[in-house]
């Protein structure tokens, strides 16, 4: 039977959770194409706030990786927005000129940032805060400017200015209200919350209306309705959002606010359906996930065919993600006329809670200070009760064990995605889980903005008892309790050659293993057994199995390596022929000092390897990538070094070889650094009759400045000393670690003393030695493998692909 076509339109939150509802459902009735303006797979933007904290980084937040595409043979084209739908011959236009059918379409557009139409809103240094080019915007204006101001004084205002303070910045908030966050809180809480966050290095300016963005082509300042005025070098608009429905409208699908569904999230156009932040159901439009995961449901439901009770609407609840702030809010926050309150207000702890009641009901709740209660009273008003069963019940000592035994198991644990403590409690005896880790990867809870971990560490605790470890190690990944050492050293002692003997030996809780874990798997096996592993192309990300980058239009980049950073005429007339002959659509001059071709059709680039005839520069891989030089002593007249020559040494010992993340290296002849070693995993930096060597730089999101490792006298032990390294890092680091993230976990002193000691030394350059002999250009090898040319460069569906 020929499948249906679903077509999915923003790769969003509430979009993908549609579409793995949809898949456990009925896993093989659609053939699904997904279309993302963004050019990532799906991420977790409500982690946003924690990557602007610091407390994780943008790699982090995925919540369905490249190859969760590939593996459910869903199509995705990222980086591509539709623009059109023509609805009479179910037909989606996008801004590639693609042109897709479909039998099912679901709009999830999610929302558009509200800008303040103030005049200089588009000047440098004003942003808004949505997504990850927001946040990498705002983490790199904080490394040169100090002031920000944040317009909005609501959860998202907040949690940007939070950010800003940890990234050094001084932050003003700009409030038009009286008093904090007044959609979910009263004043008293919001008054409560001013003085917290004051406390923490916070300014408020309350009752300020905005009128103009001052400066020329950068923001200098914000003037007020009231003549004030202050200085910014960043203005971060928060100031609430609206529904993305133009492409819908203009399509001619009804709209008022949002895109008109009804209960089971149809629109009024046949077989079109709409989820999100930019769904109107019932003349409500949310802004937070656990009402969207409800939609996505029902959603799949109806599409599967499945009887469902359709779409209700829900009871918000709200948490600030503010470290150091417990403040909680669900459904009506106000009294008036027709509700009764509860208070309590203990001004020497720091508490408040107000619930307020109506006729006899619960229908809201304030909670500041002590927000234990907050889910309970969610699940209560969920249930129409009456304020006695709260009362009669008070919890506000219980804590750990005696808080969890009182809950009833139909309480909610995570609000985000509606996870009681009976499916926790249930999941965790049947399917023998231990941390909470594994709880995430079988019932969702934790898995959006994180507030419940606590709670879901405590339920572990509860039902484990003395067997729950409450320092648990962090587990390879949710099909295994097992640590990343532990399973090195296990496959060690039971010499395990593959990663499904690794499963199974070890006991995975998924046969197949996910896509955290077979990557990792299969480098750890390459780099404890270099000369005897083969190497298991399918377990790697897509674009490593490639050998190319797959770029945010479907197309591939091939980066030839040019060792040192240095070219000749041959090469360069060679790149150019190729250029032509395959229509390459921009030659770019990359950071790492080589050429890049942009554009390549997939099946164009075995070919292109072939006629190009010059080695991988492996821009894909969790391996070397470049050695940047400077011009060095035989041209410059501050060098000291030859950093050129000791560049092309470098790389070419070290091409090919495979790392638990991408490395980057460099060497300057003279500490003026132009090829700027204090960003790189390894930086070489030439001194008069000496070398310095720098390890553990980054220079992308992460900012890390590299530390000093060692100084050697000669070139042959600059390669000796990183091979030790590099070495080290490879056998010690966690897969995917980059060695900025490493160093910093164990220390320089540790490293050091590590390569002080001879024996290790030595050791440590015989294994790279070994791991080095046996590296392959990956170009060559494809291009002589009729079964990869057949399997990898013309049969292969999926585009998508990772860095
Ligand atoms: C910093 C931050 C913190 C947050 N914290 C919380 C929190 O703690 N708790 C909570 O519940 N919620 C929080 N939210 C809100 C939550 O992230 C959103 O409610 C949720 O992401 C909305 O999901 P969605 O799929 O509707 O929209 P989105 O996640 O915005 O996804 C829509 C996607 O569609 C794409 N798109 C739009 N138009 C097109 C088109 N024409 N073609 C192709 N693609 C298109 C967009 O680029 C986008 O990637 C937070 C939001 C932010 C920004
Ligand atoms: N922890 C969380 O749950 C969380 C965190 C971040 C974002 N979000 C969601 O993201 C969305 C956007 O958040 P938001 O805080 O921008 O929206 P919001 O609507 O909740 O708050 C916007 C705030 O900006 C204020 N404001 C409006 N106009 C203003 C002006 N001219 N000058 C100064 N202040 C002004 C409002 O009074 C309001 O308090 C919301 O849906 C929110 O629920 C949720
Ligand atoms: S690092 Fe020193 S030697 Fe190298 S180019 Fe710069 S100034 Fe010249
Ligand atoms: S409450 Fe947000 S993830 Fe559980």
């Amino acid at each position: 039977m020929r499948k249906q076509k679903l077509v999915l339109v923003g790769n969003g939150m509430a979009g993908i959770r549609a579409i793995e509802e949809i898949l456990k459902l009925s896993p093989h009735q659609f053939d699904i194409t997904v279309f993302g303006s963004e050019p990532y797979p799906n991420y977790n933007r409500i982690e946003l706030s924690k990557v602007l904290q610091g407390d994780t980084e943008i790699d982090d937040i995925t919540l369905n990786n490249w190859q969760w595409y590939e593996e459910n043979e869903i199509l995705l084209y990222p980086g591509e927005t539709v623009t059109a739908i023509d609805k009479d011959n179910q037909t989606v236009f996008t801004d590639k000129e693609r042109q897709v059918d479909y039998d099912k379409l679901i709009i999830a557009t999610g929302s558009v940032p509200f800008m303040l139409p103030l005049p200089g809103v588009d000047k440098d240094g004003v942003t808004a805060f949505r997504d990850i080019k927001d946040c990498e915007q705002m983490i790199e204006t904080s490394d040169q400017y100090k002031k920000a101001v944040v317009i909005g004084g609501g959860l998202l205002g907040l949690e940007a200015a939070r950010g800003l303070l940890n990234l050094g910045m001084q932050v003003d908030v700009v409030h038009i209200a009286d008093y904090l966050m007044e959609r979910q809180l009263d004043k008293t809480a919001g008054k409560m919350l001013q003085k917290e966050l004051e406390n923490q290095g916070m300014n408020f300016l309350l009752n300020k209306q905005s009128v103009k963005i001052t400066g020329r082509n950068r923001v200098k300042g914000l003037k007020f309705k009231d003549g004030g005025e202050v200085k910014a070098d960043l203005v971060v608009m928060a100031v609430g959002i609206k529904p993305n429905i133009s492409m819908a409208k203009e399509s001619g699908v009804p709209v008022n606010r949002g895109i008109i569904v009804n209960d089971y999230l149809e629109t009024e156009v046949p077989n079109i359906f709409a989820v999100g932040e930019c769904a109107e159901h019932r003349e409500m439009v949310y802004g937070l996930v656990a009402p969207l995961y409800q939609q996505a449901q029902q959603m799949a439901k109806r599409i599967c065919n499945v009887d469902c009770d359709g779409y209700k609407g829900s009871v918000l609840s709200t948490q600030l993600k503010v470290s150091g702030v417990d403040v909680f809010s669900t459904g009506k926050i106000i009294e008036d006329k027709h509700t009764k309150s509860l208070k309590v207000f203990d001004e020497w702890r720091g508490v408040y809670q107000k619930v307020l009641v109506e006729e006899g009901k619960i229908t809201g709740a304030v909670l500041y200070g002590d927000t234990k209660d907050g889910n309970r009273l969610l699940s209560l008003i969920n249930k129409g009760a009456m304020i006695e069963e709260y009362t009669d019940n008070k919890r506000s000592e219980e804590t750990g064990n005696d808080l969890i035994a009182s809950m009833p198991e139909e309480e909610i644990i995570c609000g985000c995605n509606g996870v009681t403590k009976g499916t926790i409690i249930e999941a965790i005896n049947n399917q023998d889980l231990t941390t909470v880790e594994q709880v995430k990867g079988c019932t969702n809870a934790s898995r959006s903005c994180g507030g419940c971990k606590s709670l879901v560490s405590d339920l572990l605790e509860y039902a484990l008892g003395d067997q729950y470890d409450q320092n648990q190690k962090e587990s390879i990944c949710t099909c295994s309790t097992l640590s990343r050492d532990e399973v090195i050293e296990e496959i060690k002692l039971k010499e395990l050659t593959h990663t499904r003997e690794v499963m199974n030996v070890l006991g995975w809780t998924s046969e197949e293993g996910c896509s955290k874990c077979k990557p990792a798997l299969n480098y750890y096996l390459g780099m404890l057994n270099p000369t005897e592993y083969k190497d298991e192309r399918e377990s790697r990300f897509v674009n490593e199995r490639l050998h190319a980058n797959i770029q945010n239009n479907g197309t591939y980049s091939v980066v030839p390596r040019m060792y040192g950073g240095v070219t000749n005429a041959e090469d360069l007339r060679r790149i150019a022929d190729v250029a032509d002959k395959y229509e390459v659509k921009m030659i770019k001059v990359t950071g790492g000092q080589r050429l890049d071709l942009l554009g390549v059709q997939k099946g164009d680039l075995p070919s292109m390897w072939s006629e190009l005839d010059m080695p991988s520069g492996s821009a894909y891989a969790k391996g070397l990538r470049t050695v940047k030089t400077c011009v060095g002593a035989d041209f410059c007249r501050f060098g000291t070094q030859d950093s050129i020559g000791l560049g092309v040494q470098m790389e070419k010992k070290f091409e090919g070889l495979n790392t638990p993340h991408k490395v980057k290296m460099s060497v300057s002849a003279c500490p003026r650094n132009c090829a700027e070693g204090s960003v790189k995993d390894v930086g070489v930096i030439g001194l008069d009759g000496e070398f310095e060597l720098y390890v553990g730089g980054n220079g992308g999101t992460h900012m890390r400045k590299a530390e000093l490792l060692a100084k050697v006298k000669t070139e042959a032990e600059v390669l000796n000393t990183t091979a030790a390294f590099l070495q080290y890092y490879r056998e010690n680091a966690s897969y995917l670690e980059r060695t900025s993230a490493w160093v910093e976990r164990v220390g320089i002193e540790h490293i050091q003393n590590v390569l002080s000691n001879k024996k290790t030394f030595i050791d440590l350059n015989q294994r790279m030695d070994e791991a080095l002999s046996v590296v392959q250009d990956p170009w060559k090898e494809a291009i002589k493998s009729e079964t990869l040319l057949r399997d990898l460069y013309e049969n292969v569906k999926v585009p998508a692909g990772s860095n």
